[in-house]
C-alpha cells in the first residue's frame, strides 16, 4: 500500500514528538518539516531525532515560495507551530493537501482563513488533538444535561513555560456556556504536559471528569486517528470532538 506523505509544521517541544510518532508508524513517510528559525536547515528530522535513515528535510518558513507545496507534495500537513504557521500554507490547501491544525489558540482572523480553506480540501482543527480530552468533552456536555443545576468549574494545568490560558479549556467553557474569567482556573508548575478537569459540584456529591496527556506523543497518536478518519472525506470543516460526538452516538445504548 502507498504510504500517506505528511508534512509538519512545528518542530519545537511538540514537533518533534509528533515527527517521531510519524517515523514510527509504517502508514506514513515525514517529507518534509517546517519551522521558524534556520536551525538544523536541510538536515533531516529523522537523524536529529536518532534515526538511521532520511526522512523529513527540514525547511524555514523563508523556503516556502510559490511552488513548494507542488514541488514537495504530501497528503496532510500538520501543524503544530504557532498561530503565524497559518499564513504561510493556503497554496497546500489550494493544492487539496489535507490541513490538521494544533494550535492552541488563533485570533478569529486565522480561524476565518482556516474556515476558507475548507473549500478546497479537508480541514481539521482541534486546541487538544488527544482522543481522551475530546471524548471527555463530549461526556461534559451530556452530564451538563443530566444535572443541569451543578456548580462546574475547569481547572487546566500545564508546564511552567506556557503562557497562554489554555485552549482547550476555553473551549470546554464554550461548550457548556460558561464565563471563561469566572470558571477557569490555570495552574503553571514544573513540566506538566497538560491536565484539564471539570468539576461538578452538587450538594451530596461531587463528579470529576479529567484528562491528563502524560507524553506529548498523545498528540501525535491524535493526529494519526485524524488523518485516518479524514481519509477520502470530501472538503469541509472537521473536529475531533465531532468525530467522538458521532462515535458516542453510535455506542450509547449500553444497557
Ligand atoms: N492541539 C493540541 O493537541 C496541542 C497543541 N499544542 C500547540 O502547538 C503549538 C506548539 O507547541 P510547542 O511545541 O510547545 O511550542 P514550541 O515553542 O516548543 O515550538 C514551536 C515551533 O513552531 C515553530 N514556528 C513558530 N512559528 C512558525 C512559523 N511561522 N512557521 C513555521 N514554524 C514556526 C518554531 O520554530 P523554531 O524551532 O525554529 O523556533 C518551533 O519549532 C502551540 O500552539 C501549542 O499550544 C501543543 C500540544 C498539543
Ligand atoms: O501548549 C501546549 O503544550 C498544550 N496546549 C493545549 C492547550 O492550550 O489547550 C493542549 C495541550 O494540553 C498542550
Amino acid at each position: 500500500m502507498e504510504k500517506i506523505k505528511i508534512g509538519v509544521f512545528g518542530f519545537g517541544k511538540t514537533g518533534k514528538v509528533i515527527a517521531s510518532e510519524f517515523l514510527n508508524d509504517n502508514l506514513f513517510t515525514l517529507v518534509w518539516v517546517v519551522r521558524k528559525s534556520h536551525d538544523d536547515h536541510h538536515k533531516y528530522a529523522s537523524r536529529l531525532l536518532g534515526y538511521e535513515f532520511d526522512a523529513g528535510e527540514i525547511f524555514t518558513g523563508e523556503d516556502i515560495g510559490e511552488d513548494f507545496f507542488l514541488e514537495r507534495p504530501v497528503d496532510a500537513l500538520i501543524d503544530f507551530s504557532d498561530s503565524t504557521g497559518i499564513y504561510l500554507y493556503k497554496r497546500a490547501a489550494e493544492a487539496g493537501i489535507t490541513i490538521i491544525s494544533a494550535i492552541s489558540k488563533y485570533e478569529q482572523e486565522e480561524l476565518d482563513l482556516l474556515k476558507s480553506f475548507a473549500q478546497c480540501t479537508t480541514v481539521l482543527y482541534s486546541p487538544n488533538i488527544t482522543l481522551g480530552i475530546n471524548v471527555l468533552m463530549v461526556a461534559a456536555q451530556i452530564l451538563q444535561k443530566i444535572a443541569p443545576h451543578a456548580d462546574i468549574e475547569i481547572v487546566e494545568e500545564h508546564f511552567k513555560g506556557k503562557k497562554e490560558v489554555s485552549g482547550t479549556a476555553q473551549k470546554i467553557a464554550n461548550s457548556l456556556g460558561l464565563n471563561v474569567e469566572e470558571h477557569l482556573n490555570s495552574i503553571r508548575v514544573g513540566g506538566i504536559v497538560g491536565r484539564h478537569e471539570i468539576i461538578f459540584g452538587m450538594p451530596n456529591q461531587t463528579i470529576r471528569l479529567s484528562h491528563e496527556s502524560i507524553s506529548r506523543a498523545a498528540f501525535g497518536q491524535g493526529a494519526i486517528f485524524a488523518i485516518k478518519f479524514l481519509i477520502g472525506k470530501p472538503p469541509g470543516m472537521y473536529t475531533m470532538e465531532t468525530i467522538i460526538a458521532e462515535m458516542f452516538r453510535q455506542n450509547i445504548p449500553v444497557y
